[in-house]
């Protein structure tokens, strides 16, 4: 996918401005303001001083070179060039610069802050609303990376960023002063500069590289590490962790390998540019004095000046190439933007009616990519009706649900609601009245209050509410007889509670979330069958309370619903009451059969 993001100074520029707008601007304004103030306070005063100081030749201040004009804006301003008005100014300047540095420095810590609350927000937002489908087309590792370890190095990026750019001015303010002091030296040393910094460029490309590739290493190595918490209990029973921490393993060494290619770049920088910068220096004294005759005095001020350019060079070099070891956290960082953006729910302002009578799929198809799984299917729901879904694996039972859920848009034919489609709606609000069991139990590492109310606040009202649905899933005395009672920590997972504990606080949240519509994808069918008959208990007593949309595999557990659906290759090969199909459909029989119900 193409990402948003240019590799070139403006492109970075236009990155960071995305985020923070006209308070970059004046960050880097205020870095200029300040840079100057560094280059041209110091630059002014040592030439002024040594004016000031010297009763010998220079003291006519012909080594100044253009910089003379210093010396008039003093006389012009009727100021006498003495040391005291020298020193005077320079305390002025200086002071004026601990202000302005102190309020740089606020700003910028205010614009670390909000840089990163805004991207994280606005990482936040964007995969809440991320269609489905497109979470199901990209990957949970790159996802989870650019979430968490990769905007930590937009944040090192900007920083550094900033910095360079305040290095980049500094710079260009000692160059021109020293233009202005000798300008055939600094020429002569421009061209030294220019050579070396070609010498780095492929040093500062390759670093870029690297950066970008340990970004898409991190994708790599937080999938595996998602997988290898999720399966936690596989692999450690199973003896396979061993084997998979290899998988883990070589991703480190290539990352690690990376980095130290990276350090390997840093250290050949860091080490010779000094030498390299000094001998250019040398060789261009020395062809100055030698054959263009040039004055020593007027040499060592622009030495001088150029010792600081040469530093801010360093600086500059330095930082931006700090920049570049973090330039791959803002490529991961605008990739995921753009596919999420690719794949963003488009949102209608207005709220659907709430649910009344009846939802209908008309000739619906659906198909991912070039497979069809759904191939004109038929349906009516009434509400309060409970059905079921029925059919081999694959049949395309899961997907039928996902589009009732609007998690999917059908490929061709209608999903209505009371006639309306919901696509024509704010989408969220016909899901909010959509309550999902799934077969494993969906619970959060919190209070059982937190996780039945999703974290409403306590009042008498929601309390007397969420002991209600715990007595509608049979869990009062459960919870009454738990150490802290309705605030009582499940644990990662749930792991404190059992199968059928879990499953029934994940009805009892479903239920208190008040909602029209209830699935359940086999929401019994990891369970025991003592406890799925606890479960199956509370699940048929919201019948008729509640639309419920079963997913099958074991017939005994639709056995009452008011209509079977038996899906066959994506179509609706049969319908009605349990015994109704027994006798109509030869497929039903035989899988009521093969399960002994009959
Ligand atoms: N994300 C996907 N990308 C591509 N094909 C998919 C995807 N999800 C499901 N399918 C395919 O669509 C078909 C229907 O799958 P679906 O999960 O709807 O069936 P199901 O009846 O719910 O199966 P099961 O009972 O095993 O859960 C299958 O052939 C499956 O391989």
């Amino acid at each position: 996918m193409k990402s948003g993001l240019k590799h070139t100074p403006l492109g970075y520029f236009s990155f960071f401005y995305k985020s923070m707008g006209n308070k970059l601007v004046f960050n880097i304004l205020l870095a200029t303001t300040l840079g100057l103030l560094d280059g041209v306070g110091l630059a002014l005063f040592i030439p002024l001083l040594q004016f000031v100081n010297d009763s010998s030749g220079i003291a006519t201040g012909e080594s100044m070179g253009g910089l003379r004009f210093i010396l008039n804006g003093f006389e012009n301003l009727g100021v006498p060039v003495n040391l005291f008005s020298v020193l005077s100014l320079m305390v002025i300047i200086f002071s004026a610069k601990g202000a302005l540095n102190y309020w740089l420095s606020m700003e910028q810590v205010d614009l670390r802050q909000k840089y990163m609350v805004k991207l994280r927000l606005g990482q936040i937002k964007q995969l809440g609303q991320l269609s489905y489908r497109g979470f199901l087309t990209l990957d949970a590792g790159k996802i989870q990376n650019a979430i968490t370890a990769e905007v930590g190095k937009n944040l090192q990026a900007m920083i550094q960023f900033l910095a360079a750019t305040k290095a980049s001015i500094v710079l260009v303010a000692y160059v021109v002063l020293a233009f202005l002091a000798n300008w055939q030296f600094a020429l002569f040393i421009m061209l030294g500069g220019f050579l070396s910094s070609f010498i780095y460029r492929r040093i500062i490309e390759s670093v870029k590289t690297s950066s970008i590739e340990i970004s898409r290493r991190g994708n790599l190595f937080n999938n595996f590490v998602i997988q290898c918490i999720h399966h936690f209990k596989y692999l450690k029973a199973t003896n396979h962790f061993k084997l998979y921490a290899v998988k883990l393993q070589d991703v480190i060494n290539e990352v690690e390998k990376l980095n130290r290619k990276i350090g390997k770049n840093q250290a050949i920088t860091a080490s010779t540019r000094e030498p390299i910068i000094i001998f250019i220096v040398a060789i261009v004294i020395l062809v100055q004095t030698n054959y263009l005759g040039a004055s020593l005095g007027s040499i060592l001020l622009s030495l001088l000046l150029f010792y600081r350019a040469l530093n801010g060079l360093v600086l500059l070099q330095n930082t931006w190439q700090s920049f570049m070891q973090n330039v791959g956290g803002l490529q991961a960082v605008s990739d995921l933007s753009t596919s999420m953006q690719q794949f963003q729910e488009q949102e209608a302002a207005t709220p659907i009616p709430k649910f009344r009578s009846q939802i209908t799929l008309r000739e619906l198809y659906f198909a991912y990519g070039e497979k069809l799984v759904l191939k004109g299917v038929d349906l009516n729901i009434q509400r309060n009706e409970t059905i079921a879904l029925v059919g081999e694996s694959g049949s395309g039972k899961s997907t039928l649900v996902n589009i009732i859920c609007a998690l999917m848009a059908p490929t061709k034919g209608q999903l209505l609601v009371d006639g309306h489609s919901p696509y024509a709606y704010n989408i969220d609000s016909y899901r909010a009245q959509i309550g999902y069991i799934t077969q494993e139990p969906i619970i959060f590492n919190d209070s059982v209050f937190n996780n039945v109310t999703f974290w409403a606040p306590p009042t008498t009202e929601n309390v007397a509410r969420f002991w209600e649905v715990i007595e509608k899933v049979a869990l009062k005395d459960t919870v009454n007889n738990m150490g802290q009672k309705e605030d009582t920590l499940l644990g990662d997972n749930g792991m404190l509670i059992s199968g059928g504990q879990k499953q029934r606080i994940s009805i009892a949240r479903e239920l208190y979330k008040d909602v029209e519509l209830l699935i359940m994808d086999e929401a019994t069918s990891a369970l025991d069958s003592e406890t799925e008959g606890f479960v199956q208990e509370s699940i048929n007593q919201l019948k008729g309370a509640y639309t419920i949309i079963i997913i099958a595999h074991r017939l005994s557990t639709i056995k009452h619903a008011d209509r079977i659906y038996l899906l066959e290759d994506g179509k609706i090969s049969g319908q009605g009451r349990f015994e109704e199909l027994i006798k109509n459909s030869s497929r039903f029989y035989r899988m009521a059969s093969l399960q002994n119900i009959h």
